[in-house]
């Protein structure tokens, strides 16, 4: 992978993040000292996408109680404690902002015995460790889903699920970045993704940058492109998924989830373990932000809607579980039934996995 644009990187003590909503037009890092700034930064999508956001808000939170006082143990737990609530607030799909906020605090209790300045020290730690093993995990996403493509290929991939959603490789495009590696001709078709336009602005930017075939469509343009034979595969990532098995995701993704099986092509989920979340039975249960108005009537600053129109903005949906595939995680590859593989796999059960 060359000159790759890279979201999150801890640099001098300072989080440094790629504004993701200036590109394609503008490549600019901007440096994060406070917690407020970065919780600013999940709300406006500077940062977005589900791996993204739970690292940058593990950095966040260490921002949050590095100039806490040190003295009074109980003092320090219940500031830890306030400010994870408050980046909880942020937003409220992607489960991996509250698993990276669990992790780190669960990482303060088991070190209780230490001294407060220690336990700082081991946050940030923490926070370099989710950063870290996200790459690895992203790596064997890509390397599982390989196996169920090949060369020749058309691969249609909604919303970014991207390196610039995680820390490198990305989820659904891992698999992409792998193939090309290993010289093969995939030709990838990116879906616009109203109303925030990920797929054009980032899944587009990242891999045209990195020399794969892609081509961008407008979200309503992909049932004609199958229908011509042009996609084997549809890929794309997530935010949460139920026990179920059921995948929240931008929306969009259930549409082309349904497109997908009425066409006969396989509809993969790429899907790191940490996004897998048990505590939710099913995709009812799954909180789906509704993000302002402004996303919807309005393009680049030009009014695209009547002044004082109703709008309905739900920014992801939910796919139900019959529409998919396999889910593909860096342990290895799930398919139906859900709700039993997923469980076994969180608890390392071998027969879980399919490949
Ligand atoms: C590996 S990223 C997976 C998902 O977070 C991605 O597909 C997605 O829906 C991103 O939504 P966004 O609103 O841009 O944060």
């Amino acid at each position: 992978m060359t000159d790759q644009l890279i979201p999150i990187q801890w640099k001098d003590g300072e989080l440094v993040l790629l504004d993701q909503t200036t590109l394609p037009n503008e490549i600019r890092y901007d440096s994060y000292q406070t917690i407020e700034r970065v919780w600013d930064a999940i709300v406006t999508m500077k940062v977005r996408g589900a791996p993204a956001i739970g690292v940058s808000a593990a950095y966040g939170l260490y921002l949050g109680v590095k100039d806490a006082p040190e003295n009074y143990y109980d003092k320090f737990f219940e500031i830890l404690k306030e400010k994870s609530d408050y980046l909880a607030t942020s937003r409220p799909t992607a489960v991996n902002l509250f698993w990276a906020l669990e992790r780190m605090e669960k990482k303060a209790k088991s070190l209780a015995h230490l001294e407060v300045s220690e336990i700082k020290t081991e946050l940030l730690q923490e926070a370099i460790a989710i950063h870290q093993e996200d790459e690895e995990i992203n790596r064997l996403i890509g390397e599982n889903l390989l196996t169920l493509l090949s060369d020749g290929m058309g691969i249609l991939t909604h919303c970014n699920a991207g390196a610039l959603a995680t820390t490198k490789y990305g989820t659904a495009t891992s698999p992409m970045y792998l193939a090309k590696e290993k010289g093969w001709d995939i030709k990838v078709y990116a879906d616009e993704t109203r109303p925030r336009l990920q797929g054009s602005t980032l899944t587009a930017l990242e891999l045209h940058r990195a020399g794969i075939d892609v081509t961008v469509i407008t979200d309503n343009m992909a049932a004609m492109v199958m229908s011509q034979g042009k996609i084997q595969a549809v890929i794309v990532g997530c935010d949460r998924v139920a026990a179920n098995g059921d995948v929240a995701n931008k929306i969009g993704t259930m549409g082309v989830a349904i497109l997908a099986k009425n066409f006969n092509i396989p509809f993969y989920v790429a899907a790191p373990t940490p996004t897998i979340d048990l505590r939710t039975p099913t995709g009812k249960e799954i909180p789906i932000e509704e993000r302002g108005e402004e996303e919807v009537t309005n393009r680049f600053g030009v009014p695209t809607a009547p002044k004082g129109v109703k709008v309905y903005n739900p920014a992801f949906d939910v796919t139900p579980n019959e529409f998919i595939t396999a889910i593909v995680t860096e342990q290895g590859i799930v398919q139906a039934p859900y709700e039993e593989n997923l469980q076994k796999l969180l608890k390392g059960a071998p027969d879980a996995i399919t490949k």
